[in-house]
């Protein structure tokens, strides 16, 4: 279905370290690192966190459409998210345990576990690596001893922080000197830091904390930012491509991120993404502005696929509005286009043999747009455009008559590549992808299928069990006998 090809070397991606577009070279051929600040699993995932998961994901997808083999590593934060950037106030999970009287690693699971489900109904790629905070505070203690062998880093009072005089380049990726980031901060926490700037790499723990692990600076637990650099090095190297996140996340957090690594010897990303908000009445969707508006309410009353496309209807770096309008707006658009790869779907078993040069030459004209777009940033609002523009000539060729079978062919496999493979918006269309939610369902019938064929076999009704075989064959699913019974993969 969808084309094996050679690596594209055309891509154009914004790297906002450069503050432009550049060409996108991996630092291995036909590889991707990629890396996403995933989320702190301390309550559900609103649409503001669905912009930003589907945002990255159709740049993974794009990518692997165009030849690429991409491992994207996602992060989940477990411990070390205070509630605010200063290094002062509880953890967000801890103090979740609290109000839901649960275990902290409850509370993290409970919410992994719901933005699993919500990235499965949103039709995200499951991340090649999920690595969570709790399960490499070892490396996260590793590279802290490094930063303060190199000078870069300092313990005081059983906590441990960065210390930004020591690194010139903090900064350089938001442009951001501050200092006031440290109002409101406790005397006590200001009084351990040797500049208002520096930001905690661990911190003591006392025994009221249930997450804290045991270290060269005693009981304590990481800070959010460290988490980051030893997971992405850990499992992309250095230099690693792509690391992607929120804009709101340039400063302080990325901007840690950076020092951490490059100060600790380690280079670092090569590019950087970021996403803009999905914003309500103007305003970013945020949980602690309480102007948020679950996955799971809007997965209530919409279609999963109206909210893919609706998100996939704005750039990943312009705002998003989310408004009932919106989504009337999507619904039309995306029925649409299901509408006419529907009815494609339909006649291509009777359309008459042959090809229909007339749509063949449309077709390949929209699949360029959509590619260009793509190259270009990765620009979906004109990817989309393209999949408006195939269908109004695909619909008018339909009104006239049936096209050819090879076009019509072509048409299906164009709108599964395209708008199922790159956007997500179909079921289908990238090699070795299926939709997740599938697979069990998949398992289960395939299952009782080898069963019927066993019981042919038992009952020497050959004809019937190769029939079965070889309808399988048809769709791409080989059957093996194996001595512990029949096998099958595709
Ligand atoms: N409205 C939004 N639009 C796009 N991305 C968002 C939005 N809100 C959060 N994100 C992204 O989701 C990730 C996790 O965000 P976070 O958990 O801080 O959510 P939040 O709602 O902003 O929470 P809080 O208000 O407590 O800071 C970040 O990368 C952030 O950029
Ligand atoms: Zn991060």
């Amino acid at each position: 279905m969808t084309r094996v090809r050679e690596p594209d070397p055309n891509i154009v991606l914004y790297d906002t370290m450069q503050r432009r577009k550049v060409p996108f070279v991996p630092s291995t051929p036909g590889r991707v690192g990629m890396y996403l600040c995933g989320p702190t699993v301390y309550s559900d995932a609103h649409l503001g966190h669905a912009k930003k998961e589907v945002a990255f994901d159709v740049i993974r997808r794009a990518l692997m459409h165009f030849g690429y083999t991409v491992r994207y590593v996602a992060n989940i934060t477990d411990v070390g998210h205070l509630l605010d950037d200063s290094d002062d106030g509880e953890d967000k999970i801890a103090r979740r345990a609290v109000l839901e009287q649960l275990e902290p690693m409850e509370v993290a699971d409970k919410y992994f576990w719901s933005f699993v489900k919500d990235m499965d109904a949103l039709n995200v790629l499951k991340p090649s690596i999920n690595p969570r905070a709790t399960g490499h505070i070892g490396e996260q203690i590793k590279l802290i001893e490094e930063l303060i062998e190199r000078g870069h880093a300092y313990a005081s009072a059983g906590s441990v922080y960065f210390d930004v005089r020591s690194w010139p380049e903090y900064g350089k990726l938001s442009g951001r000197k501050l200092d006031d980031q440290e109002e409101g901060t406790r005397e006590a926490v200001r009084d351990e830091k040797r500049d208002p700037r520096d930001f905690a790499l661990w911190k003591h723990a006392g025994p009221e904390h249930l997450m804290r692990w045991d270290s060269p600076w005693g009981m304590g637990f990481p800070g959010w930012h460290i988490e980051c650099s030893a997971m992405s090095l850990k499992y992309l190297g250095e230099g690693f491509d792509i690391h992607g996140g929120g804009l709101d996340l340039q400063f302080p957090h990325h901007e840690a991120e950076i020092a951490q690594a490059e100060a600790a010897g380690h280079p670092f990303a090569r590019y950087w993404m970021h996403n803009n908000m999905l914003t309500i009445g103007g305003e970013k969707m945020s949980k602690s502005k309480g102007n948020f508006t679950t996955i799971q309410d809007v997965l209530a009353q919409h279609d999963a696929m109206v909210v893919r496309f609706l998100l996939v209807g704005s750039h990943y770096r312009s705002v998003t509005e989310f408004s009932q309008e919106a989504f009337e707006g999507a619904r039309n658009g995306y029925r649409r286009l299901s509408e006419a790869l529907g009815e494609v779907e339909r006649r291509v078993p009777a359309a008459p043999p042959g090809a229909d040069a007339a749509l063949d030459a449309q077709v390949a004209t929209h699949v360029q747009a959509f590619e260009d777009a793509m190259r270009d940033d990765f620009n979906t609002p004109r990817a989309v455009a393209a999949l408006f523009g195939l269908t109004t000539d695909v619909n008018a060729a339909l009104n006239a008559g049936t096209p050819g079978q090879d076009t019509l062919e072509r048409v299906r496999d164009a709108y599964r590549s395209l708008g199922g493979g790159v956007l997500g918006l179909f079921a289908d269309g990238l090699p070795g992808v299926q939709a997740q939610d599938d697979a069990p369902v998949v398992d289960a019938l395939m299952a009782l299928v080898l069963k019927a064929r066993q019981n042919y076999r038992l009952t020497k009704q050959y004809a019937e069990a190769d029939t079965l075989r070889d309808t399988l064959a048809g769709v791409g699913v080989t059957v093996e006998d194996t001595k512990d019974g029949p096998r099958w993969r595709r």
